[in-house]
């Protein structure tokens, strides 16, 4: 019998992987930090990986630190370090201090071969030994046949270019999580196991490795089934050559332990040996959760429990069925009605609060368990001012949010706010569209401790660094929180952060308020914490300074030369249908079935795609739940008729002429009515790519074909907003953003459903395309429909062209903001093209010489088109 001898990598001295290890690391308290490694070694550990990546801690100084101290521990610095660290400088500072052997974790080809030479080289000096990920300049290895040729590329470079031993090279072929309910993933492990077997025929010495957990991230909670995975996916590994893995060398199932059924069913997912693997694994997997007893079914026994133990339940639980009952019971017991606000109501969230702040309730849950406490603070409300007390419990801080003037976008803002109000801080919303002027004098008025500003499309930005410079114009000294989908930490970190030095925060989501919000009203925490966000936004500033290797901006006429060429046999024919056409009154039944769910699920913060995430083992439970959620409210909002859905589109004979697209008066193609100005691609990309520009997807006026282009705007945010806001009235958050997540996604709908239409009616070019609803989510049709401010027209007054050529606000009263954001804010808006080469791309970066001729072309100043393209100038 082949003799294996596999190492197992500790991974719980990992600040990313352990939160336990990260608390005992952010607290100071090394020496108990030190004992996490001993057991690591004692549980059987062969090497330690350790990682200190963490935003809020000086990564380099806790890892020399770290290493130092363990350097004086002789039982455990016999096992070789692991340096895990995706920043170069702790790598370097932490080789400095290992005395003995060390391996880097890791290097890749993922900036190019250069920055991978420069690394290789040095570790080379040091001795180290090192970890090679299967990524390169395209991204992340996912089949057997990328990985192996990833990996055997780097082994030339390595040991042909440079010399690296290679004994001393380690790769991690990138093991993905299997049973994931997405086809694509079935065969992960698979790929894994044969590309190991394959690269270790190719690549002598080299050994493989790899993080084992992932292969099981389908089955978080379920701890039995994931160590079963690890042990068979193990199994099969080691025997195709797997040297060494990351795995909790404490917790490994024996193979030959693990129940016959068990082992046969994750073998099949494994192996990929059937096709309804996944669900025959999901089928058994509740029977071995725990120590295999079946969950208790709830019951009503917790009626009979002490009123303060109830309100925590109702809380924790988000049941509001009892909630007047039990919070008059409890007022009757206390002195002052304030009291069970300040006791039972607060103790309850606070419960709530640790639990999210855990993982182990989700968003939905703490969106449901906010209506419990606020239907019980608006019952206590009159009792409360009957004793003229104040308006109700003392809060830890007042927090002032509102969505930027010319943006109505709020959906991520309002869940902040109920996350917030979780956590017991008073927030004040100004609601959207709010001008600079009316939020600073609130401010003031209400002396608030924080600002919070949230935006989504791409001009808001710069309303957000006129924000920070008024503050600083004004004297303000509290801090500011960024955050909206097209916020970023190096946005806030280049443009907004040096207009205020009284501390600017970027906030990627909800749940990373609370620690963010708690550390700028601790006047302890603070001072330390916004020298640790403005030491973190130095290295982002410097970072997006650094050059990016091989990246070369190509002049705007060279690009024009690279244009794509279109194939002008395959332009489209006529519209059947052509003109404008509109439908005032959609039946939103209809879009149902066009709904795409998964985005839904993600504002919602459960993410996975649907309907795989329906049995998905963690969040499952809880997506069906808001799944059936979303279906009663879709009832009620068509049943009632409270919201409506408008489209209007047209059909318009054009040409392209350079860049710009003429849409002309008709079919004479004598007179320009309407001109659309579009951005190139000016990076030189690989291989030499075209350098794409939308005008190149339509015929060219002097080619003498007839071409065609096609407008569309639509909304099912007729009413919406005011029917959210008859639910946040009466406390109910869940609802009210219920109705508005449950808008967009019919408009997105609707979007579909009319591009469908045109496709098969109106423009009538694929008139027997038969797609189901999974395949349009694909985009498998012939056509786009590019959408001003997305990255292949990021100029968002482009939408007043498009407003103007189809008289979108007079016909249906979708209207436009100042930032040329739409209002209601349910809606789509964008261009047909018909080619079948016309594909999504991204303009990206463009040099000063296209910002001037958009300039002259758009009849903009210069520091017009500065403004409206700034996130496209480097
Ligand atoms: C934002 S998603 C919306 C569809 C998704 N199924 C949903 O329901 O949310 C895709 C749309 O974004 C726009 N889009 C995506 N990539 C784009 C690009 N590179 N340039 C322009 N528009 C783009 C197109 O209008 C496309 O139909």
């Amino acid at each position: 019998m082949q003799q294996v001898r596999f190492i197992n990598i500790g991974e719980r001295t990992n600040v990313t992987g352990s939160a336990r290890f990260k608390k005992l690391i952010l607290d100071g308290k090394y020496e108990a930090a030190l004992q996490v490694a001993r057991q690591q070694v004692e549980s059987g550990a062969q090497i330690i990986d350790i990682n200190m990546d963490e935003a809020m801690l000086d990564s380099k100084a806790a890892m020399v630190r770290y290493l130092n101290l363990l350097a004086s521990e002789p039982d455990i610095s016999r096992v070789p370090i692991m340096v895990d660290s995706s920043k170069w400088e702790v790598i370097e500072a932490a080789l400095k201090c290992i005395q003995g052997k060390a391996v880097v974790n890791s290097i890749s080809l993922k900036e190019g071969e250069a920055q991978f030479l420069h690394q290789a080289k040095l570790l080379r000096r040091y001795g180290a030994a090192v970890v090679v990920m299967a990524f390169d300049e395209v991204g992340q290895a996912d089949t057997q046949k990328r990985k192996v040729e990833i990996c055997q590329r780097a082994y030339k470079i390595l040991v042909e270019q440079i010399g690296f031993p290679p004994q001393d090279i380690i790769f991690d072929p990138n093991i993905f999580a299997v049973a994931t309910g997405i086809e694509e993933h079935n065969n992960y492990a698979v790929d894994f196991i044969e590309a190991t077997r394959e690269i270790k025929k190719l690549c002598p010495y080299a050994k493989i490795s790899g993080g084992v957990s992932n292969v099981s991230f389908s089955f978080r909670g379920n701890d039995p089934v994931r160590e079963a995975i690890h042990s068979v996916f193990l199994y099969h590994a080691i025997k195709a050559g797997m040297d060494m893995g990351i795995v909790n060398a404490g917790q490994l199932a024996v193979y030959d332990d693990i129940p016959e059924l068990l082992r046969e069913r994750v073998e099949d997912v494994i192996l990929n040996r059937r096709d309804d693997a996944t669900e025959r694994l999901l089928e058994i997997a509740a029977q071995f959760k725990g120590d295999g007893s079946v969950a208790v079914k709830e019951d009503e026994a917790w009626r009979s429990w002490p009123v303060s133990k109830r309100l925590e339940h109702a809380l924790v639980k988000g049941i509001t069925d009892f909630i007047d009952i039990d919070t008059e019971e409890a007022r009757l017991q206390v002195e002052r009605p304030l009291h069970v606000i300040e006791g039972p109501l607060m103790d309850g969230m606070n419960v709530v609060g640790d639990l999210f702040g855990e993982g182990k309730m989700f968003l939905p849950q703490v969106v449901k368990s906010a209506r419990v406490m606020k239907k019980a603070v608006a019952y206590l409300q009159p009792y409360i001012e009957l004793e003229k007390a104040g308006t109700g419990a003392r809060a830890q801080g007042k927090v002032l949010m509102a969505t930027v003037k010319g943006d109505v976008h709020d959906i991520g803002k309002n869940i902040v706010g109920v996350v917030l109000q979780c956590n017991n801080y008073e927030v004040i919303d100004l609601g959207v569209m709010v001008p600079c002027a009316t939020l600073l004098q609130k401010a003031k008025e209400l002396n608030v401790d924080i600002i919070g500003l949230s935006g989504l499309i791409t001009p808001s930005l710069d309303e957000m660094v006129h924000v920070a410079k008024e503050m600083t114009r004004l004297g303000f000294t509290i801090p500011l929180l960024i955050g909206g989908a097209t916020t970023s930490k190096a946005h806030t970190a280049i443009k907004i952060a040096p207009n205020y030095q009284h501390g600017v925060v970027y906030v990627p989501n909800a749940s990373r308020s609370v620690s963010v919000v708690q550390s700028l009203i601790s006047a302890t925490q603070k001072p330390d914490y916004l020298a640790r966000v403005n030491d973190e936004y130095r290295r982002a500033v410097e970072q997006h300074q650094r050059a990016r290797p091989g990246e070369k901006m190509l002049t705007l006429s060279e690009a024009r030369e690279n244009k794509f060429k279109l194939d002008l046999t395959k332009v489209a024919p006529a519209p059947k249908k052509p003109g404008i056409h509109i439908w005032h009154d959609v039946d939103l039944q209809r879009l149902r079935e066009f709904i795409d769910w998964t985005p839904f699920f993600l504002t919602w913060q459960l993410s996975g795609r649907y309907p795989a995430i329906l049995n998905h083992p963690e969040v499952g439970i809880e997506a069906r739940k808001l799944f059936q959620d979303a279906n009663d409210m879709l009832d009620l909002m068509i049943g009632s008729r409270k919201v409506t859905g408008r489209a209007i589109f047209g059909l318009f004979p054009a040409n392209s002429e350079g860049d710009d697209i003429i849409v002309y008066t008709d079919e004479s193609r004598s007179v320009e009515k309407h001109r659309l100005y579009n951005l190139r691609q000016q990076l030189q990309l690989r291989n030499n790519a075209p350098n794409s520009c939308l005008g190149d997807f339509v015929a060219p006026a002097a080619s003498g074909i007839a071409d065609y282009i096609g407008a569309f705007a639509v909304s099912t945010g007729f009413g919406a907003d005011e029917f959210a806001a008859e639910f946040a009235a009466a406390h109910d958050d869940y609802n009210s953003i219920m109705v508005k997540a449950l808008a967009d996604r019919l408009a997105e709908a609707l979007a579909e459903y009319l591009h469908q239409q045109v496709r098969k009616d109106y423009w009538g070019y694929a008139a027997d395309e038969t797609l189901d609803n999974e395949a349009l989510i694909r985009e498998a049709y012939q056509g786009i429909r590019p959408a001003p401010g997305y990255p292949a027209c990021p100029e968002h007054t482009e939408k007043g062209t498009l407003f103007e050529m189809l008289n979108v606000t007079p016909e249906i009263g979708l209207e436009l903001t100042e930032s040329y954001a739409m209002w209601p804010g349910a809606a789509v808006s964008g261009w047909y093209f018909a080619h079948p080469d016309s594909k999504y791309f991204a303009v990206s970066k463009i040099d000063d010489d296209q910002l001037m001729d958009y300039a002259t072309r758009k009849n903009f100043t210069k520091e017009q088109a500065q403004m409206w393209l700034a996130p496209n100038l480097r």
